[in-house]
C-alpha cells in the first residue's frame, strides 16, 4: 500500500468500526454509541460494539458484537453507558494490550472509536504507538499470521472524549461535563432554598479527581462564596483567606452561605483540603451552622442534557468521518469541541498536554497548570473571582475612569439573563463604576423613569443582585419595545441619569435597539456612549453571533417535552407526534432539539414545507409502520418550527398524516409554547451569560474617559457580543446590520448550523436507503 492511501478492508469486506465507551460512565456517551453504529452503516459499513470497555477488548468474543441500524434505537435518551464500561487493570499492561490486538484481528475491526476520559485516551494512545509492535509480536508467538495480520497494519484510532470531569486538553467540553454540571446546579439549587432558610453554610463536595472544571463551574453558575479547585489552590492561609470573604459576604446581608469543594482539592503543598476541614472554619471561625453534603455518584447518573446528546451525536458522526478519512500518515485524531466548532486534533499531543496538567500539579507548578488547562479555564476563573467577592480595593479604577453603566433587558426572557447582569453588576462594583438597572425596557424607560416612589432607573447593590445567577426570567424586567417609540425621551432620560455606557441583554429586539441608537447618534448626543448588546434568546437568531444565552435552557425543556411526548408514543404504539418549536424565522430550536431526541423529520422557516416533502415523510412513515406487528416500540416525533409554513401548520401536519395512515397508524400534536423560555437556566447559559457579562463590561470599560466624539468615530463603541467559530469576539454593529443581517427574516444571513440536518435525517434514517430502516428505528 503506498502512503497517503486509505487501508483497505478485508477482501470481499465492509470496513468494521468499533465503538467502546471506557473509564468512567458520562451521560452522553450512549448518544455517541448511536452515531458511530448508524452513521458507519449509513456510510456502507459494519459497526460493532466492544461491551465493558478495554476489559471487552482483551477478553474479546462475545464481547465484541455486531450492531445493527434498531440496536441502538432509544439510545439518546438514556443515561449511562448502554454497552458497559470498566475501569480494566489488564490494559495498563502489555499483555493484554497484546490481547487487545489479537481480538481486534480476529473480529477484522478496521477502527477503533473510543469515548473515555484521559485515562481511557492515554491507554488509547499507548495501544497506538505499540501496534506494530503488537502485532510483530503476535506473529512471532504464532499466534496470528503474517497473511492474518497484512490487511491490518495501519491501526485506525479515534478518541471521542466522554468523562463528566472535563479533564482532557484540547476540547472545551467533554461528553458529560454539562450534564453532570446540571445535576450539581440542581443539587445546589435545592440546597440554597433550605440554606437560606436556616441561615446556614454548607460545604458542597463535588466530583474531579484532578481536575476542578466541575467545581469551578459550579461556583461561576451558583454564585458559591468560595471554591477549591487543584489546579489553583488557595494561598497558605485559606482559613483566614475564606473567614474574610464570607465574613464579609455575611455582614452585607447574605442569609446563606456555599462552599464547593472538588473532590482532589490540596493546599499549596497538596496536603488535601477535606470538606471537614473547610467546615471547621465556618464553625469555629464564622459560628456558622454549617452542613456537609457530598453529591457522589448522582452527579454521573440521569439522562444526558441537550448540549451532550448534540455533542455526542456531531462527535461520533465526525469519528465515522475521520476513520473513513484516515490514511497512515494521518496521525490518530481525537474530536474535539472549541467554543461551537467540532474539530480534529491530534490525540497523542492531547494526552501529552493533558499530563502535563498533571505533573505541573504535582511539581507544585499551579501557575503552569492553569496556563496548560484551556484558556477558558482561566478566563472562567477570573470571571468567577471578580463575580464572587464583594469589594476588592485593589481592582478599582482611578475616579475619571469610573462610569456609571445602565443595564437594560429587552425582548422576550431568555435562560441567563439574571446571571449577564449579576455579573456585569460585580463587575461595576468591583472597577468603582456605578450599576444602574433600567427597568422593564425601553418602554419602562421611557414611560416610567420619574414615577414616585419608584422609578424604572435605579441603582443597583451588590446584595441585590448577588443571587440571580441561577434565576430565570428577567429580574429587571424586559420589553420588546424598541426605543424608536420615543428616542427623544430616550436620550432625554440618559441625559438626565447620567448614563455613560449601555449594556443590553436581549434578542433580536436588542439588536435591532443597539442598531436604532446608533444610526441615532447623530441627533441625540446621549447616544454617544459605548453600548454592546449580550445576545439573549431562546430562538438563537442574533445576528453577530452563533449562539444566544438562552437557547441550551430552551433546548433542554424542548427535550424534555420530546422526551414526554416520545414515552407515550411508543407506550400507544404506532403513534406520530408532530410537536411545534418556537424559534421565529430561525429553525436553530428544532434542528438542534431534532439532533438531541433522534427526531423522524424536522421542518424549517429556511427550508419551508411542502407537499413532496410531506408525502415522501409520510410514505416513509407508511413503510416503517407496515411491518409493525405490535412488538415495535417506536414513538415518532416530526418538530415543526412555528413558521415554518403558514399553510402547512401544525394541526394540517397533524391532520393530513391521520388521513393518510388510514388507521395504520395515528398523530397528535404537541405545542410546549413559553415552556420553552425554561424555568431555572441551564448551566451553560448562566456560565455563558457570566463570562460574556464580564468581557461586555470589560469591552465598555475601554471607552471611560473618551470624549463623544472619540466614541462616535470608533466603529467598535457599539458592538455585539459572540462566539464565531471557534471564537468569541466583538463585532461592531455597524458591519454586522449592514453585512451579516437577514433583516426581513429577523436573523443572520448565514447560519452555522444549516448543515445539521443533513445529520439529523441521516442518523433518523430519513437520508438512508430503505432497506436498512426498519419497524422500530428511532
Ligand atoms: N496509562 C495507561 N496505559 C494503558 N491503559 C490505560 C492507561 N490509563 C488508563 N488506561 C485504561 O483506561 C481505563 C480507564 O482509565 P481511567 O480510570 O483513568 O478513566 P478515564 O478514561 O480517565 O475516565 P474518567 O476519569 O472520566 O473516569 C483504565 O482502567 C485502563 O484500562
Ligand atoms: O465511580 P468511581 O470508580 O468511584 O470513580 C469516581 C471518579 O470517577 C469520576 O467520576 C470520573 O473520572 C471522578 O470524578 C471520580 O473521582
Ligand atoms: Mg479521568
Amino acid at each position: 500500500m503506498s502512503a497517503g492511501e486509505a487501508p483497505p478492508p478485508l477482501p470481499g469486506k465492509k470496513r468494521r468500526i468499533a465503538v467502546m465507551t471506557s473509564g468512567g460512565d458520562a451521560p452522553g456517551m450512549n448518544g455517541a454509541v448511536r452515531a458511530v453504529v448508524r452513521m458507519s452503516i449509513a456510510k456502507g459499513c459494519e459497526a460493532y460494539a466492544i461491551y465493558e470497555g478495554y476489559d471487552g477488548l482483551v477478553k474479546g468474543g462475545d464481547m465484541i458484537k455486531e450492531m445493527k441500524w434498531t440496536d441502538v434505537r432509544g439510545y439518546l435518551g438514556e443515561g449511562g453507558t448502554l454497552i458497559g464500561t470498566a475501569r480494566c487493570a489488564a490494559f495498563f499492561e502489555r499483555p493484554g494490550r497484546l490481547q487487545a490486538a489479537k481480538n481486534m484481528v480476529l473480529k477484522g475491526i478496521d477502527a477503533l472509536v473510543i469515548c473515555g476520559g484521559d485515562g481511557s485516551l492515554t491507554g488509547a494512545d499507548k495501544f497506538r504507538a505499540e501496534w506494530p509492535g503488537l502485532l510483530e509480536e503476535l506473529v512471532k508467538n504464532g499466534e496470528l499470521s503474517a497473511e492474518q495480520i497484512s490487511p491490518f497494519k495501519h491501526l485506525n484510532i479515534v478518541g471521542l472524549v466522554g468523562s463528566i470531569d472535563n479533564d482532557m486538553s484540547s476540547t472545551d467540553a467533554t461528553i458529560g461535563c454539562y450534564s453532570s454540571l446540571g445535576r450539581i446546579c440542581e443539587s445546589v439549587d435545592y440546597i440554597d432554598a433550605t440554606a437560606f432558610s436556616h441561615q446556614r453554610a454548607f460545604v458542597i463536595e463535588v466530583m474531579g479527581r484532578h481536575c476542578g472544571w466541575l467545581a469551578l463551574m459550579a461556583g461561576v453558575s451558583c454564585g458559591a462564596d468560595f471554591i477549591f479547585i487543584p489546579e489553583k489552590p488557595p494561598s497558605e492561609n485559606w482559613r483566614q483567606e475564606m473567614a474574610k470573604i464570607i465574613g464579609k459576604h455575611r455582614k452585607l446581608g447574605k442569609r446563606k452561605t456555599i462552599v464547593i469543594v472538588a473532590e482532589g482539592a490540596h493546599d499549596l503543598n497538596l496536603e488535601k483540603i477535606t470538606p471537614a476541614m473547610v467546615k471547621d472554619v465556618l464553625c469555629n471561625d464564622l459560628h456558622l451552622d454549617t452542613r456537609i453534603t457530598t453529591l457522589g455518584h448522582v452527579q454521573r447518573g440521569g439522562q444526558a442534557c441537550a448540549y451532550d446528546r448534540m455533542l455526542s451525536t456531531l462527535q461520533g458522526a465526525e469519528a465515522v468521518n475521520a476513520v473513513l478519512e484516515a490514511t497512515p500518515d494521518t496521525p490518530s485524531p481525537v474530536i474535539s469541541i472549541i467554543e461551537n466548532k467540532i474539530v480534529r486534533k491530534p490525540l497523542l499531543e492531547a494526552v501529552k498536554l493533558t499530563q502535563q496538567v498533571t505533573e505541573a500539579i504535582k511539581a507544585k507548578d499551579f501557575e503552569r497548570a492553569m496556563h496548560l488547562r484551556d484558556a477558558e479555564f482561566a478566563e472562567y476563573y477570573a470571571a468567577y473571582m471578580i463575580t464572587t467577592s464583594a469589594e476588592k480595593p485593589e481592582l478599582l479604577l482611578p475616579p475619571e475612569k469610573r462610569m456609571r453603566v445602565g443595564l437594560i433587558h429587552v425582548g422576550a426572557p431568555a435562560g441567563g439573563v439574571n446571571a449577564a447582569t449579576r455579573a456585569a453588576v460585580a463587575y461595576c462594583l468591583a472597577r468603582g463604576h456605578t450599576p444602574i438597572a433600567l427597568h422593564n425596557g425601553f418602554p419602562g424607560l421611557i414611560r416610567h423613569h420619574s414615577d414616585k416612589p419608584l422609578g424604572a432607573v435605579r441603582e443597583i447593590s451588590w446584595l441585590d443582585a448577588e443571587s440571580w445567577a441561577s434565576k430565570g426570567g428577567s429580574e429587571i424586567g424586559t420589553n420588546r419595545g424598541l426605543p424608536s417609540e420615543d428616542y427623544e425621551t430616550v436620550a432625554h432620560v440618559l441625559e438626565k441619569y447620567n448614563i455613560q455606557a449601555l449594556f443590553m441583554v436581549g434578542g433580536f429586539e436588542a439588536f435591532a435597539a443597539a442598531a436604532g441608537l446608533r444610526k441615532e447618534r447623530e441627533n441625540h448626543r446621549a447616544f454617544k456612549i459605548p453600548m454592546c448588546v449580550l445576545p439573549a434568546t431562546v430562538s438563537n437568531n442574533v445576528p453577530g453571533t452563533e449562539y444566544s444565552i438562552g437557547s441550551d435552557t430552551c433546548l433542554n425543556a424542548l427535550i424534555e417535552f420530546c422526551d414526554a411526548c416520545r414515552q407515550s408514543a411508543s407506550s400507544s404504539r404506532r403513534r406520530v407526534f408532530v410537536i411545534e418549536t418556537q424559534g421565529g424565522y430561525s429553525g436553530y430550536i428544532a434542528t438542534l432539539a431534532g439532533l438531541s431526541i433522534g427526531a423522524f423529520s424536522v421542518y424549517t422557516p429556511e427550508e419551508g414545507i411542502n407537499i413532496k416533502m410531506l408525502d415522501r415523510d409520510i410514505d416513509h412513515l407508511r413503510e416503517t409502520f407496515a411491518k409493525d406487528r405490535g412488538q415495535g416500540r417506536a414513538g415518532k416525533i416530526i418538530l415543526r418550527n412555528e413558521k415554518a409554513s403558514s399553510t402547512y401548520t401544525t394541526e394540517v401536519i397533524t391532520s393530513i398524516i391521520k388521513e393518510e395512515a388510514k388507521g395504520r397508524f395515528e398523530a397528535r400534536s404537541g405545542i410546549p409554547g413559553h415552556f420553552q423560555q425554561g424555568t431555572t437556566p441551564s448551566p451553560m447559559d448562566r456560565v455563558r451569560a457570566t463570562r460574556f457579562g464580564v468581557k461586555s463590561l470589560q469591552h465598555l470599560e475601554l471607552f471611560a474617559g473618551k470624549t463623544q466624539d472619540q466614541i462616535c468615530d470608533d466603529p467598535m463603541s457599539s458592538t455585539v457580543i459572540g462566539i464565531k467559530g471557534a471564537k468569541v469576539t466583538f463585532s461592531p454593529m455597524e458591519l454586522v446590520e449592514a453585512h451579516e443581517t437577514d433583516w426581513k427574516e429577523r436573523r443572520p444571513k448565514e447560519e452555522f448550523w444549516l448543515g445539521l440536518k443533513d445529520i439529523v435525517d441521516t442518523l433518523s434514517g430519513r437520508m438512508v436507503k430503505p432497506q436498512i430502516v426498519t419497524d422500530d428505528d428511532h
